[in-house]
């Protein structure tokens, strides 16, 4: 009998799941085993051989990438448009629906999409209209608040309390609702709350969509939260098929609301539901899939899944100890470029990281080396928004007539200086031709001010005077940490609530370690004071474009953003006790196993080779660590990981107090030099190797001259010999 040819390339499992006939069902499978290929052949076989129109189906992916990618190898399958298709985010398709049916949910028509940064600004604002203290209510609080209730469902007036903090909690929300609600305003949370309530309470919208969309598929199942898991119920009705696929090994958004016992809740609510098990992995070589298997199989609770592969074993998992965060990011590019050098594209290759902070030494590797890189769903270090505040702090420090960098923090943390005060601010220099400093100086000295605004302004001169007179001898790492410091900037981040407030405390404190091991030779620019440089070198490679979409680029992600991608090659930058699994996560076994759980997804985005990297030594959120290598990575079977760079003979470097170990690997050995050895230099004399980067003639060496300081010299001209002790 010859088979359709929807179901050519599929194995026995994957056809019986793509040519389901009506029942529910639910396709639970490890990673790389074609869950999201089925999806896409079974909406190409419901369109081709069931003859549903593409108006009557309606498919959920966890991103808006994954939708357009979706969209268009279903089109390719089929070789012809399904425009008519929804397909997308729970979110865009809340948005889609909310469009089409503003005046039912009395919206405005151009009601316009909040970003979380927009509605935190938009809460303080209300925080303060009530007269209440913002320390006391800081609105990163309220903000957690209001979502966490909208993901619930619940309005303020359910909610119900007796608890004075819950009350004015609720107060804000109420405050916040109807503010939004005059301006046509809608938040992530509300777009999916608000579609829910459209659908449950307007019965001729819900009957709508329930005889529109017959068949309903779902992506990454296990990372809905319960009011989309309300959603599917609602469109589904009681007529209509549901598809979802799976995996709760994969299930990485548990501190965000999603709640993988739905897949449980699915099979206890939708009656008649079929379970498929795809079992092959197609993606991943043997040796990476075994490790990805005998990692998860430590966690316990897990709906229990088998997965093999007849591929080839291929190359074991390569371990790579480095000394440093810098060196382990200058092995990282090492490879990269020797892999592209094999005829290889740099897109094919990612770097995976478990938190944000990771991405900058590691961007600088790779400028270093003008790779392209792309990061995948984040902006750039120095383009991130508590970032470019610190840096207006640094900017002012090096010269008060920045202007821009006054606008940006003369109330960043709020100080009391309003709007008014500004614009007087900015009138005095425009009348007077000075900088908005010198203005404001001169408003100050001469009264021109009311009494609070003045007091306000007074403080922030006085803040900025103090923090240069005070840190006029200090290294650039110390004066970026008063910074964060005596600005408030650090106290105003750590104040606030949630993930991101999270992230923006670490990043400021990466931007400390930054600063402390920001090397003035490496700019060139001798004649600078280290804060100019470091100022210098933080603008251009902020200004540096971003690799376009088209071009070829290596990708940048977290863990959390690589689910449901694959690439040939993959790194997982920095698997370290500590850092992966997280400090925080270590005490709570809930939380390891969800680290857990992330390490299994991070291995199982490899298809052909896998490197883990870890660094003896970090430092990270502005303190020096020594970790040992990730717990995860002694779960691995010892026959599936090789060790690139077993032996370290530490040696101490005076001058920076820091362990070096003589690395073995190929690209320093080809200088002939290694690190700590004692060199001599025709003109600068005798010093110790601190450091290398490059290979081949074009290959750099860094020394500490013991008169001169430290230099870095090519290595092919600086004609070095070995030194005695
Ligand atoms: N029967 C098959 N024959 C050959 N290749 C296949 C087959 N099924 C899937 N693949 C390939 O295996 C890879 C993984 O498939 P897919 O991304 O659909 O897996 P998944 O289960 O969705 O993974 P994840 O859990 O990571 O989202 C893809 O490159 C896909 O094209
Ligand atoms: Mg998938």
């Amino acid at each position: 009998m010859s088979q359709h040819p929807l179901l050519d390339g599929l194995n026995d499992k994957q056809q019986q799941a793509v040519s389901n006939d009506d029942s529910h069902l639910l396709v639970l499978a490890g990673a790389g085993s074609g869950k999201t290929r089925v999806l896409v052949h079974r909406i190409a076989w419901l369109i081709q051989q069931r003859q549903f129109s593409p108006y009557s189906i309606l498919a959920v992916t966890f991103t808006n990438k994954a939708a357009a990618e979706m969209r268009g190898r279903v089109e390719r399958l089929l070789g012809s448009n399904v425009r008519s298709m929804w397909i997308g985010t729970f979110h865009g398709l809340a948005h889609r629906l909310l469009r089409a049916h503003y005046m039912d949910v009395g919206l405005p028509q151009n009601f316009q999409i909040i970003d979380s940064d927009d509605q935190q600004r938009l809460i303080k604002r209300l925080i303060k209209s009530l007269n209440l203290d913002d320390k006391r209510w800081p609105a990163k609080q309220s903000q957690w608040y209001i979502n966490g209730k909208k993901d619930e469902g619940l309005r303020p007036q359910h909610i119900d309390t007796y608890d004075p903090t819950e009350q004015t909690l609720k107060q804000i929300y109420q405050l916040y609702q109807e503010s939004c609600d005059r301006a046509g305003l809608v938040d992530f949370a509300e777009l999916l709350l608000r579609a829910h309530e459209l659908l449950r309470d307007n019965r001729t919208v819900r009957e709508h969509y329930q005889r529109r969309f017959r068949h309903l598929l779902v992506d990454e199942f296990q990372d809905t939260n319960s009011i989309q898991y309300a959603w599917v119920r609602l469109l589904a009705g009681e007529q209509n098929s549901v598809t979802i696929v799976g995996d709760d090994d994969q299930s990485i958004y548990g501190w965000r609301g999603a709640r993988v016992e739905n897949i449980q809740q699915f099979l206890d609510d939708f009656a008649g539901a079929k379970t498929i098990r795809l079992e092959q992995n197609y993606r991943s070589t043997a040796a990476i899939l075994n490790a990805a298997n005998a990692v998860i199989a430590n966690n316990s609770d897990r709906l229990g899944k088998e997965l093999w592969t007849d591929g080839d074993d291929g190359e074991p998992i390569a371990l790579y100890a480095a000394f440093n965060e810098m060196e382990e990011a200058r092995y990282i590019v090492s490879q990269i470029m020797a892999w592209q050098e094999q005829g290889n594209a740099y897109q094919d290759a990612a770097i995976l990281y478990r938190s944000n902070a990771q991405s900058r030494v590691l961007e600088e590797a790779l400028l270093h080396q003008r790779i392209p890189y792309r990061i995948y769903g984040g902006l750039r270090f120095f383009e991130r928004q508590e970032i470019k505040d610190a840096l207006a702090y640094l900017r002012l420090l090096a010269n008060r007539d920045d202007d821009a960098a006054i606008e940006r923090v003369i109330n960043t943390p709020s100080r009391g200086i309003g709007n008014r005060t500004m614009d007087m601010i900015r009138q005095t220099a425009r009348d007077r031709q000075l900088s908005l400093w010198d203005a404001a100086n001169l408003m100050v000295s001469e009264a021109m001010l009311s009494g609070r605004a003045k007091n306000a302004v007074a403080s922030f001169i006085e803040l900025a005077t103090r923090l240069d007179d005070h840190t006029i001898d200090f290294s650039l790492g110390r004066i970026a940490d008063e910074m964060i410091k005596q600005s408030g900037l650090l106290a105003m981040y750590e104040a606030e609530k949630g993930e991101k407030a999270e992230t923006r405390v670490e990043n400021l404190k990466e931007l400390v370690s930054a600063c402390e091991n920001f090397n003035l030779d490496d700019t060139e620019q001798e004649q600078m004071t280290p804060l100019a440089a470091f100022l210098a070198h933080a603008a251009l490679e902020a200004g540096e474009e971003q690799a376009d979409e088209y071009q070829d680029a290596v990708q940048l992600m977290t863990l959390h953003s690589a689910k449901g991608l694959e690439f040939p090659l993959v790194f997982m930058a920095g698997v370290e006790e500590g850092l992966f699994p997280s400090q925080q996560s270590m005490d709570e076994p809930g939380r390891l196993a969800e680290e857990r759980r992330l390490c299994y997804v991070g291995m199982t985005r490899a298809m052909q080779k896998l490197v883990l990297t870890y660094a003896e030594q970090r430092r990270i959120y502005g303190q020096e660590h020594f970790h040992t290598v990730s717990r995860f990575v002694r779960e691995m079977p010892a026959d599936s990981v090789y060790e690139v760079r077993a032996q370290a003979t530490p040696t101490k470097t005076e001058s920076y107090g820091r362990f070096h170990h003589s690395v073995s690997h190929e690209t320093f050995e080809q200088t002939g030099f290694s690190l700590g050895q004692r060199v001599r230099h025709q003109k600068f004399g005798e010093g110790t190797v601190l450091n290398y980067e490059g290979s081949g003639p074009q290959s750099r060496i860094q020394i500490n001259f013991d008169n001169v300081g430290s230099k870095w010299l090519v290595v092919a001209y600086a004609r070095l010999e070995p030194a005695g002790f």
